[in-house]
């Protein structure tokens, strides 16, 4: 069956089931492009697997040879000679991806780089860096997340920044040259906030900005903002260190192959970090050493031809995963087998052949893309985004390989300052993946192709970005899956007596399915529950409105006080839920006069930002405050937790 488009929540059952969400698009059955990489919600009441595993691991991916002290920046800096410094704090790799592409152009302009984890230096010593290495460039390319947090591993350093600021220290970064690139989305309240945030503060301090803040927003397009940024760094760069911003075409490989370091007894099969983490399961389980689990059930929710949504249930038993009802459990993809053999025969490679790929750079943080060695086939199967939208570096480097003249002008014309517009439109707004743009002969695109192109496996492998842990079809198929808990603020309230309004239409429904089997079993256990109310919405009742028998007999028990559902598409005039909120504007006003916690769960784009502007407008009916009070009652509301959203667009 091919499918227009895909949407697959896993929801729990018992304590050893997990829940996620999935949003994949299939341009065809071949060509697919997964759009976005939406993060996994666990499901059923809060819980833990016990039991144990077995076994030893041992790191995959080789340290530093150089001999200096890793977590050294200074000592790090004079040891390579790096002009330029390029930190990320990312999460699911995109600022990370961003700082290895600013890394190789600076390579090409003949600047030494140095790419770090935010989270691997110990900050302080920016200082004597501002003093000692006036000629260094700082760039910062850094994520926001949940409510204008920062991601994972810059929170260190943005809680650095706040104590400087905060506590009023001595701490002065007089001369330290720097630049940042923040990565956000608009359709979040805080839009760019850490990125904000870091650009301030060191300009407070008294770093000198050699380039205006950069504000990526992938609502629109990042890679173009990206671009854009870009295009006023560099001259500014090369001004510093005397190079010619306009001398970049030569070709810079970060990595060579090297087949004297492929070791027959450590060959990875997929493992995203550890060597023979996927047989030998040690506990505990994390990102980097996920567990294996079983797909124990997987069943359809829609009763449509054209859409689906799947119910999936993981065996957690043994792992000791713990999770609280609102987490996310995400899942290490893999690319479609179809898809590789055809991108192997294309690059013609066989794909049982070993591979180790090395850094060029001795004091290069990553000394290897993704584990090495292992097969081509496991590269393309497991680590690299085969379905990636190319950015333009990845264009810019494929020019050289063009065989055809014309195809090479055209190629090159996309990452043009003139060809600005076709390359959003050829490859964002026509959704064009690398496969289609030289690989994929399907006869309607073999004009829009670019068939000259002869470039080699391990370039194309070294450029494509890393295949992310997030949900993938592929997964559909296979009965077992790699997963580990990540762990969300979305958290029914401390005391099972606060009333609680929940708003979910589509998947956005999976965490109060959670929420509701917590309440269940509270009510088993005695306690009382305060009033909950469900929105939910669908386009058609008899096709999409999944779990309804189980929402029914929460309903029926008392777990569920009213469940009120909109079906979007089954009559002349569409209905969504903040409609029906509307209708229900003096029972949520009373609820949230008592104190009621509200959940959003789902589209970010429009539904969120709908609910959010038909609950500002029952406080202001119900209230007779302002539009702006009623707006700043809702933010009172969401510092104080008891206004959560968990939304993607
Ligand atoms: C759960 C979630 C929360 C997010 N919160 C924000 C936010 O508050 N503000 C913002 O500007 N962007 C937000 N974003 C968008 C990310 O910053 C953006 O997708 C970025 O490209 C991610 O970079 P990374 O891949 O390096 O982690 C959020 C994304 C997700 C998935």
């Amino acid at each position: 069956m091919e499918l227009d488009s895909l949407d697959m929540a896993v929801l729990a059952g018992a304590a050893v089931a997990v829940a996620y969400f999935v949003y994949t698009k299939f341009l065809s059955e071949d060509a697919q492009h997964s759009k976005r990489a939406s993060t996994v919600t666990m499901g059923g009441p809060s819980g833990a697997a016990n039991g144990s595993g077995g076994g030893a691991m041992s790191v995959g991916i080789p340290q530093s040879p150089s001999g200096i002290d890793d977590s050294d920046f200074l000592a790090k800096l004079k040891a390579t000679g790096a002009q330029v410094a390029i930190f990320y704090g990312s999460q699911t790799g995109t600022a990370e991806d961003f700082s290895l592409r600013l890394a190789r152009e600076a390579k090409r302009f003949g600047i030494t780089p140095l790419v770090a984890d935010i989270q691997d230096y110990d900050m302080e010593c920016l200082q004597t860096v501002a003093k000692e290495q006036e000629n260094t460039v700082l760039l910062f390319c850094v994520a926001t997340y949940g409510e204008g947090e920062p991601t994972d591993n810059a929170l260190e350093f943005y809680n650095f920044l706040k104590d400087k600021e905060e506590s009023g220290d001595d701490f002065d970064l007089t001369g330290l040259k720097f630049g940042v690139f923040g990565l956000g989305n608009k359709t979040y309240d805080h839009f760019n906030a850490m990125g904000m945030f870091v650009d301030k503060m060191l300009d407070k301090l008294g770093g000198q900005r050699i380039t205006d803040l950069g504000l990526g927003d992938d609502d629109a397009n990042m890679e173009e903002d990206f671009v854009n940024w870009k295009e006023q760094l560099w001259p500014e760069v090369c001004a510093l260190f005397g190079k010619d911003p306009t001398d970049s075409e030569i070709s810079f490989r970060q990595y060579e192959l090297r087949p004297d370091l492929i070791n027959k007894d450590k060959i990875f099969t997929g493992e995203p970090h550890f060597f023979g983490s996927f047989t030998k399961q040690k506990r505990p389980f994390t990102q980097k050493n996920p567990f294996v689990a079983q797909v124990r059930e997987r069943r359809e929710l829609y009763d449509d031809d054209d859409r689906s949504c799947l119910h999936i249930e993981l065996d957690i038993a043994g792992s000791s995963l713990k999770y609280t009802a609102g987490d996310h459990v995400a899942v290490y993809p893999k690319n479609n087998p179809s898809l590789v053999e055809a991108l192997a025969a294309r690059l013609g490679i066989e794909l049982d052949e070993l591979l180790y790929l090395k850094a060029t750079d001795e004091y290069a943080k990553k000394q290897t893309p993704f584990p090495c060695a292992c097969t081509f086939r496991t590269a393309l199967t497991h680590y690299v985004d085969i379905c990636a939208l190319p950015g333009h570096n990845i264009i810019q480097e494929l020019v050289q390989y063009a065989q055809d003249e014309e195809e090479k002008s055209r190629l090159h014309h996309l990452v043009t300052k003139e060809g600005r517009q076709e390359f959003v439109k050829y490859i964002h707004d026509d959704l064009r993946t690398v496969l289609e743009l030289t690989v994929w002969f399907v006869p309607e695109l073999l004009c829009a192709g670019f068939k000259s192109v002869d470039v080699p496996a391990d370039h194309l492998i070294e450029l494509l970005p890393r295949l992310q842990p997030r949900c993938c079809h592929v997964n559909l198929i296979d009965e077992k899956v790699p997963v580990f808990v990540r762990r969300s603020t979305f958290r029914l309230p401390s005391k099972s007596r606060i009333p609680i309004i929940m708003i979910g239409p589509g998947t956005g429904v999976a965490p109060f399915r959670g929420f509701l089997q917590e309440r269940e079993a509270l009510k088993a256990k005695g306690k009382t529950l305060g009033d909950a109310l469900l929105f939910f919405g669908c386009q058609h009742e008899h096709k999409h409105y999944m779990y309804r028998e189980e929402l029914e007999e929460f309903l029926e028990s008392g777990v569920l006080s009213e469940l009120h559902s909109a079906f979007s598409r089954d009559q002349q005039h569409k209905v969504y839920v903040q409609h029906l909120m509307k209708n229900n504007a003096k029972t949520i006003w009373k609820m949230i006069d008592a104190g009621a916690h509200i959940y959003v769960c789902g589209d970010a784009k429009h539904m969120a930002r709908d609910v959010h502007r038909a609950l500002v407008e029952i406080i202001k009916a119900e209230t007779n405050l302002s539009t702006q009070d009623a707006e700043t009652q809702l933010k009172t509301m969401a510092q104080q937790r008891r206004f959560q959203q968990d939304v993607w667009s």
